[in-house]
């Protein structure tokens, strides 16, 4: 359990002001109902609901910020995202102000149970300064050049496919931050920043919605009342703490 008088604050930064593209709606991805609630308000209730998180900023698209304090629970901030996710989190940034630990989490992973989050924030507080939930693949990858040829068949065992909450000190973070470099997670920010990134094992209920399929199944599990259950078991563990 994490140290009931452990006074330092945990900032849960929620990114939120993408399009949606691949999801092909047009409301914006984090704005579309799953069960009659936004997927944006599902993600921050799982971060409420863990008991670990001091305060919460959602990031969204400009013309939204009206729409989004008026579905989330007072007490949650709303501020402007940018062109690009790392944009949108350098934004939460700035306002998350003192806190000890950042942690980073999708709109789009709205099934996240509060378990995944609490297990980072539990490593965070153990000592650890980059934590993210990680499950084994279950694809063999490969890497193809410009034409589609393959170039390599990179060893499966070592590859984890990766989620949110990202956690990070949040020190760490800003530093990572302040390099200009593009990466599609936070992680390898603080990768590129020679830093070492630590895993726990992920969560499949936390697998991000980005296309019509993964709403599809996100609603059936909303339906089949199955949106916090976890099989982590089912698929196997894929990371240590
Ligand atoms: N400029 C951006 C782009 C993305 N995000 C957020 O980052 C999370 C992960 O991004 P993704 O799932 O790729 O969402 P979109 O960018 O909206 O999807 P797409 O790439 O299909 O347009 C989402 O919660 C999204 O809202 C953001 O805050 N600001
Ligand atoms: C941060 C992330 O969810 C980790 O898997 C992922 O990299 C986001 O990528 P996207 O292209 O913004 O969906």
């Amino acid at each position: 359990m994490i140290t009931p008088n452990d006074e330092r604050s945990v900032v849960a930064l929620v990114p939120a002001a993408g399009r949606g593209e691949r999801l092909g709606m047009s409301t914006p991805k984090a704005f579309v109902e799953l069960g009659g609630k936004t997927l944006l308000a599902r993600a921050v209730d799982g971060l409420l609901a863990s008991g670990c998180v001091d305060r919460v900023v959602v990031i969204v698209p400009a013309e939204l910020t009206a729409a989004a304090a008026a579905l989330l629970p007072a007490g949650v901030e709303v501020v402007i995202g940018g062109a690009e996710r790392t944009d949108s989190v350098r934004a939460g940034l700035t306002a998350a102000g003192d806190a000890e630990f950042v942690l980073v989490h999708d709109a789009a992973r709205a099934l996240t149970p509060p378990q995944l989050i609490e297990s980072v924030v539990r490593s965070l507080r153990g000592g650890r300064g980059a934590v993210i939930p990680a499950l084994p693949v279950v694809d063999t990858v490969k890497v193809v050049d410009e034409s589609g040829a393959v170039t390599g068949t990179p060893d499966r065992a070592a590859l984890r496919a990766v989620q949110t909450p990202q956690g990070f000190a949040a020190e760490l973070l800003r530093r990572a931050y302040r390099s200009e470099s593009v990466a599609t997670d936070d992680a390898a920010l603080v990768e590129l920043a020679g830093e070492t990134v630590h895993t726990v094992p992920g969560d499949p209920m936390a697998f991000k919605i980005t296309t019509p399929l993964d709403l599809a199944l996100a609603n059936a599990l909303v339906e089949a009342g199955q949106e916090t259950s976890r099989d982590v078991d089912a698929v196997g563990r894929g990371g240590a703490a």
